[in-house]
């Protein structure tokens, strides 16, 4: 099976997809206003995420990636076009808890343990008190980190306090899962290794991610799309679906299929950096 091109630029939507995109971007445009002129993050964006998707953002340094993120997150507003998540704007979507917001420094509370840092976010959104003990079991479950809920952050390596903070982004069952680059600090093995559990993870949740890495396999290995983009302006340059099969052993890395999708990816890259 070949992969599918899609066409991203311009208006084009796919009009057969009947079911509603959980992220819908039409045409989304940001200029920051800088001491040094306006700066064009993110020009023209158009992209549709489905439920249960994993999609990747790569690009090189300044192409956006994080700014989109934000704009998902309701952190940076858009200055044009329209962003919906699960069909409303991003504001009232933050509101409603859709998402879990995953940074690339861990940011645990060093006075806090692993579990009162997962506890923190249940606490500021009033969760009833008797529940939260369960969900932060749940999710240390979730994340392989039964029996460390007792420990204080220094005392876990920085896989596993990068894997609190994933259990603290879920705690409140939110259906999305956004990603900046959760892994980009951490040594290949482990990042390997936390890859797998991520796709497992995805696996048993069904939930949305929206994932940013610099790294061309971790965006093969994990993504169902990978959206890949370019500076100056920020835009996106080429959208490909994955054509590889969801159960993914870390050995399909030496496939020819996953390969191809890398190759393509790289040639995207390439292609962006020469204009
Ligand atoms: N708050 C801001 N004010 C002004 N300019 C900003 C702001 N945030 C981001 N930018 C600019 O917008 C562009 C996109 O930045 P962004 O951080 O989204 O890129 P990125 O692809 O995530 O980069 P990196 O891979 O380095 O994290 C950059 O030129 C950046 O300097």
């Amino acid at each position: 099976m070949g992969m599918v091109r899609e066409k991203y630029s311009g208006k084009n939507k796919d009009i057969s997809q009947m079911k509603k995109p959980v992220i819908d971007a039409q045409g989304v445009d940001l200029t920051f206003q800088t001491n040094d002129g306006p700066v064009h993050a993110l020009k023209d964006v158009n992209l549709q995420v489905d439920k249960g998707d994993f999609v990747s953002f790569i690009g090189p340094s300044g192409c956006g990636k994080t700014t989109f993120l934000r704009c998902i997150a309701a952190l940076e507003t858009p200055t044009g076009g329209k962003l919906t998540v699960n069909g409303l704007s991003p504001d009232e979507a933050r509101k409603s808890r859709a998402y879990g917001y995953v940074f690339q420094a861990a940011g645990l509370y060093p006075w806090r343990t692993i579990a009162g840092n997962i506890r923190l976010p249940l606490e500021i959104m009033d969760f009833p008190k008797p529940d939260i003990p369960e969900r932060v079991e749940k999710v240390l479950d979730l994340v392989d980190l039964k029996g460390f809920g007792k420990k204080y952050p220094w005392q876990l390596s920085g896989g596993m306090q990068q894997r609190a903070s994933i259990a603290r982004a879920l705690a409140f069952d939110a259906e999305i899962l956004l990603m900046d680059e959760p892994f980009g600090a951490l040594d290949e093995i482990v990042r390997d290794k936390l890859n797998e559990e991520l796709l497992k993870l995805w696996a048993a949740t069904n939930k949305t991610i929206a994932f940013v890495t610099h790294s061309i396999p971790e965006a093969v290995y994990l993504s169902t799309k990978i959206v890949v983009m370019s500076p100056r302006p920020g835009r996106i340059t080429d959208v490909i679906e994955s054509t590889l099969p969801k159960e993914r052993p870390l050995e399909i890395r030496d496939s020819e299929e996953f390969i191809k999708i890398a190759h393509r990816v790289r040639e995207g890259l390439r292609a962006g950096h020469a204009e």
